[in-house]
């Protein structure tokens, strides 16, 4: 399968946001706009009508040459395709009603009408993989490869051409892929000359997690990681059911608690208030039934301090205070808006790669998630699948970095976890020295090296990573920082610490590197 393939194969794969969103906008829709729901039950009426003058003549066609595929692209083209919501709706609710009733090429036809007007077609495929009947699905990908494929390897190709914003001073780029020197698919390039100890870029956290233990005593900010002076005193966060954080200002306590907060671990609503929502002011028991998902869930997170499950809670949280408009999508500086590109957060996350080591996490913990969600929204559950949770875990546990202050803690508590279930992150002083764990959309991409040319570093006290060169670089040229100490250490030899260090990285991080010092020690073997 050619690269290009995969690109549409990621893009198309995971979504958890865009399942959110569109989770979030139905449900929002459903209770509040007495207009949408007439609309829905007025087509229901016209698709059934349609469905009774029809049945026979559809009943044949579950099995569809290509031919027949191609004819009816050309009649979808043919017809104007308007981009209303009003259009939209009718052909998803045609859709399931027509394969409901087996009409799996009708029906894959009015998917696919929806498809062409949606504006991230991806993201609406990933949702009719997870709740169309697959015999409909398999139609609309067939469409799809004949008509809309080139379109969305556009789309995925054009994301890279806007991101990382030209105010980072690097690009992305791919590597051929019959180039001849083994590496990542995706580097960092320079994209301007700088000197040795320069800063070639500063970014802000999409999301952080304080290590748990920081968390309990209270001596850092739950959001900026930042030390907080016992003189200054702290925030403690409002109104919150569950959980223990403090923070070192008041932007920080209130970004925390409209991202993610408010919406994991209190029983504030999570929907924007709206008069017509009285009427669906929830029971004692569902806020019951909230609390106690959320001191579940929690509990689950601290037993084994499980950063990456909670990262990606916190990530599905923001998702949906993003879409709900209670809290920006964006915070200054951490760069989830592409120059000219109307990307959403999870359009960042979808990219990176997925680590093979969160290939199956603990039994118990998607239903933790899923009761939280259920919990929260009724309905949104639905749209997050084992397999998307398990990606999304996949993706966020393996893109993160441990934020450390000068040369790092030495009173980190030690995992619970077997060392091959640890968290990793790539970091200066390893993740034993780290006071919490960070995601970062540019950095994200930053790759290995035995020698690198650049590192990151916290120096302003909070989760800000700043990137500095460690050498004089020129435009062009593909960064990389240590994901392992590379140091050779006191009393360690040459091929020791080769050893080790290449050790640690195929075992973490599941390759073997072929830097340039790992090339060059091996040929002095
Ligand atoms: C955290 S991801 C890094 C981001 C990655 N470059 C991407 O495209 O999303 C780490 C993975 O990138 C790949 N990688 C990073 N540095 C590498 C190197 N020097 N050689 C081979 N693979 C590397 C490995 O698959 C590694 O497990």
């Amino acid at each position: 399968m050619s690269s290009r393939t995969n690109t549409v194969l990621t893009v198309a794969g995971l979504s958890l946001a865009g399942i959110i969103a569109y989770a979030v906008y139905f449900d929002y829709r459903r209770r509040t706009d007495v207009e949408f729901r007439k609309q829905i039950r007025k087509e229901k009426k016209r698709v059934n009508k349609s469905l009774a003058q029809s049945r026979e003549a559809l009943a044949a066609a579950s099995e569809v040459s290509e031919a027949e595929l191609r004819e009816a692209l050309k009649q979808i083209k043919s017809e104007p395709l308007p981009t209303s919501e009003q259009y939209f709706m009718s052909q998803v609710a045609m859709g399931e009603q027509l394969s409901s009733a087996g009409q799996h090429f009708p029906a894959a036809l009015s998917f696919y009408r929806a498809l062409c007007v949606y504006p991230s077609p991806p993201d609406l495929l990933d949702i009719y993989q997870k709740t169309v009947p697959p015999a409909t699905v398999k139609i609309v990908l067939a469409l799809v490869n004949l008509d809309l494929a080139p379109k969305m390897r556009a789309t995925a190709l054009a994301y890279f051409e806007v991101f990382p914003p030209k105010s980072v001073n690097v690009t992305l780029q791919t590597r051929p892929p019959s180039s001849e020197t083994f590496g990542p698919e995706k580097v960092l390039v320079l994209t301007k000359d700088v000197a040795a100890g320069e800063v070639i870029y500063k970014e802000h956290p999409l999301l952080t997690c304080l290590d748990y233990d920081l968390q309990l005593a209270g001596t850092y900010c739950t959001h900026c990681l930042r030390e907080i002076q016992p003189s200054l005193g702290s925030l403690p966060l409002l109104s919150s059911v569950s959980t223990k954080a403090a923070f070192c200002s008041k932007p920080c306590q209130v970004a925390s608690k409209t991202q993610w907060h408010s919406l994991l671990f209190t029983l504030d609503p999570p929907l924007p208030a709206v008069s017509e929502l009285s009427q669906l002011a929830p029971t004692p028991e569902a806020l019951e039934a909230r609390r106690a998902a959320q001191a579940q869930l929690l509990a689950y997170l601290n037993k084994d301090s499980r950063v990456g499950t909670a990262l990606m809670a916190k990530f599905i949280a923001r998702q949906l205070t993003a879409a709900n408009g209670t809290a920006p999508g964006q915070a200054a500086g951490d760069y989830t808006r592409a120059d000219g590109g109307e990307y959403q957060l999870e359009d960042h996350v979808e990219r990176w790669s997925a680590s093979p080591k969160n290939a199956e996490p603990p039994v118990e913990e998607y239903p933790l998630v899923v009761a939280l969600l259920k919990a929260t929204l009724p309905g949104l559950e639905r749209f997050v699948t084992e397999d998307s949770h398990r990606s999304l875990l996949g993706r966020i546990a393996f893109n993160a970095f441990g934020v450390c202050f000068g040369g790092g803690r030495d009173d980190r508590p030690p995992s619970t976890l077997r060392p091959e279930d640890a968290e990793l992150t790539r970091k200066p002083y390893g993740t034993v020295r780290q006071v919490g764990t960070a995601l970062y959309t540019v950095s994200a991409y930053l790759s290995h090296s035995c020698a690198p040319n650049a590192r990151p570093s916290f120096s302003s006290g909070t989760s800000e990573l700043q990137l500095i060169a460690t050498k004089d670089l020129k435009t062009g040229d593909e960064l990389s920082i240590a994901y392992v100490d590379v140091v050779q250490r006191t009393g360690e030899s040459a091929p020791e610490c080769r050893q080790r260090r290449r050790k640690e990285l195929a075992r973490g991080w599941k390759f073997a590197c072929e830097c340039s010092r790992c090339l060059k020690e091996a040929s002095e073997k």
